[in-house]
């Protein structure tokens, strides 16, 4: 597995503020607002932080930037459903690093639906045949198939909230696609609020809490924490809750 930056896909992720209006949200956004560049150092890295805290805006940014469809799929899709993603992704710019993936996959759960259509579509028009019914699976047994088909090692992975549609055991076998092709040189950059999945060995988990974008272990994110104390102290803090 790779341990530092200096052979990643992408090393980092610049923004030029003056291509980003005066009155735009992204200026109210605490954790971006201050940011002129971000290092990527190890080729698992995770955003966590509180819902609004700007994790998907940077994500999907990032992604736009490297030829991603905004609603996810390969680098090949070009369906669209809507039209909304921010101004972030024409003023950053990408360090890329000298290695390019062999393939890649932007994987938002929010757009999961559209992307499985799309990936049907292509299947039927695929001259090898290839078949695909990810609509006659659940959303979660079709979103695992989806990433167990396009998993690879010497990828890069932009995953947005992938625990949205699956079970815990299906998040540790998440884990474990992930782990694997890290180990053969995938890098992901992923958004997750999941206790299991931040667990992943190796990764750099970065906050957008407290004002601006930093590290933190595991065990200090508020997914593990809150997820911890509630486990652990279930009947107190429910009463504690509902009393007040
Ligand atoms: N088109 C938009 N216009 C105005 N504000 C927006 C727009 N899109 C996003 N925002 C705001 O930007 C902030 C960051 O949103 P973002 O979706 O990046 O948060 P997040 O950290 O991914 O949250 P979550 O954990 O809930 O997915 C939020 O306050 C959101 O309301």
């Amino acid at each position: 597995m790779l341990d530092d930056g200096s052979s990643l896909p992408i090393q980092g992720v610049s923004i030029n503020w003056d291509k980003i209006d005066e009155c735009s949200y992204l200026r109210e956004i605490e954790a971006i607002k201050g940011l002129d560049y971000l290092a990527f150092n190890k080729n698992i890295t995770i955003f966590v932080g509180e819902n609004g805290s700007g994790k998907s805006t940077m994500l999907e940014a990032i992604a736009v930037c490297y030829g991603f469809n905004p609603e996810g799929g390969t680098k090949n899709y070009s369906f669209s459903t809507y039209d909304s993603h921010s101004e972030l992704c024409d003023a950053i710019k990408l360090f890329r690093g000298i290695r390019k993936p062999k393939w890649g996959y932007f994987l938002r759960a929010e757009s999961f639906y559209n992307v499985a259509t799309a990936e049907e579509m292509y299947a039927r028009e695929d001259p090898r045949g290839r078949q695909e019914h990810f609509h006659e699976k659940s959303h979660g047994e079709s979103f695992l198939q989806l990433i167990q088909s396009n998993f690879q090692g010497n990828g890069l992975y932009l995953l947005d909230e992938p625990e949205a549609a699956l079970s815990p055991q299906r998040q540790l076998t998440l884990l474990l696609e992930i782990v694997n092709c890290a180990k053969e040189d995938a890098q992901f950059i992923m958004v997750t609020h999941s206790p299991i999945l931040l667990g992943i060995p190796g990764a750099e988990i970065m906050s957008f809490d407290d004002g601006q974008i930093h590290t933190i272990d595991y065990e200090d994110t508020d997914s593990y924490q809150i997820t911890k104390m509630f486990i652990e102290n279930k009947e107190q803090l429910l009463k504690r809750l509902l009393d007040e």
